[in-house]
């Protein structure tokens, strides 16, 4: 089943268009990694998803239940600003939380901050920055979702807090089977953890899909700089370097003499989808 699907999604903010016709498939029980550049669409993507504005065009669907300016019972949503009373403490902030959510578990909540050493009796405004992001990710884990989207969870966050926030994640998937979107301009910050892709670029989908399969089904070719007629399959980039030419080609069929395929490495591959979109712009 889908966790969450969309068909021709857009939304225009004025005459601005920040995401355009977007259908994309999430299964459940995935970790996808919501990958673009700044201004890609991937904050209104996941405002969209959590239904906390309306499409311009376009559907949402969450577990087959269409999305309708409202969060879905079985999901939760962390957005980029961490929403934290500043003058509660973290105890006051645990009762708040408690007492806006229907499904609720104290218990996963206090697990899940065990490791942090948190003051209940500390204002929320003397945390860190990367622990304001445990505690509200705790928060979240505390409706027990099904569906967990988060913004840019590891923004701003140095390496431990980083390692920290990843393994709260991944032990509600593996425990719970929870599906996971979460969203980062750099590959390099999800590609351990995620097992699925969705690039957007401009407001578009350039690519999603289960990252082995994606990988599988495109390869390196390098060849000689004066023949590209024998390449079959959608040749998605070519780049130059001397006499030789090297190209992404997805579903390449049998390569003429002289030409050699190479698997790609899935940051090379995002950054050759994301070259040939701007160059063609
Ligand atoms: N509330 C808004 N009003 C007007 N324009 C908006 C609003 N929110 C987003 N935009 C515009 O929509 C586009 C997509 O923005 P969005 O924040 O979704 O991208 P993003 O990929 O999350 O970017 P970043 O990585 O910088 O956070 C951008 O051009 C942005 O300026």
């Amino acid at each position: 089943m889908s966790a969450l699907s969309t068909i021709g999604l857009s939304k225009n903010y004025g005459g601005r268009r920040a995401l355009q016709d977007c259908a994309v498939d999430l299964p459940e029980g995935k970790v996808v990694g919501l990958v673009g550049s700044n201004g890609a669409g991937k904050s209104t993507f996941l405002a969209l998803a959590a239904g906390l504005v309306r499409p311009s065009a376009g559907t949402v669907r969450v577990f087959g239940d269409e999305v309708r300016g409202r969060l879905h019972p079985e999901a939760a949503y962390l957005p980029q600003h961490r929403p934290l009373y500043k003058d509660f403490t973290v105890g006051e902030m645990i009762r708040a939380a408690g007492a806006m959510n229907q499904r609720w578990s104290r218990d996963r909540v206090e697990e899940a901050l065990e490791a942090t050493e948190l003051d209940c009796d500390a204002r929320v405004s003397s945390l860190s920055q990367g622990t304001r992001t445990q505690l509200a990710l705790a928060l979240s884990l505390g409706r027990l979702p099904k569906l967990l989207l988060l913004d840019e969870p590891l923004a701003d966050l140095d390496v431990l807090a980083r390692e920290d926030v990843l393994r709260l994640v991944m032990t509600d998937v593996a425990d719970r089977g929870m599906t996971v979107v979460l969203s980062s301009h750099l590959l390099a910050d999800l590609r351990d953890v995620c097992d699925h892709l969705l690039l957007l670029h401009e407001g578009r989908v350039l690519l999603e899909g289960d990252i082995e399969e994606i990988l599988d089904e495109h390869s390196d070719i390098v060849g000689p700089v004066d023949d590209g007629t024998s390449i079959t399959g959608t040749v998605i980039r070519t780049s130059r370097a001397g006499r030789q030419q090297r190209m992404l080609v997805r579903a390449p069929g049998s390569l003429a003499p002289g030409w050699e395929a190479q698997p790609p490495d899935l940051e090379g591959l995002v950054t050759n989808y994301l070259r040939a979109s701007r160059e063609t712009a």
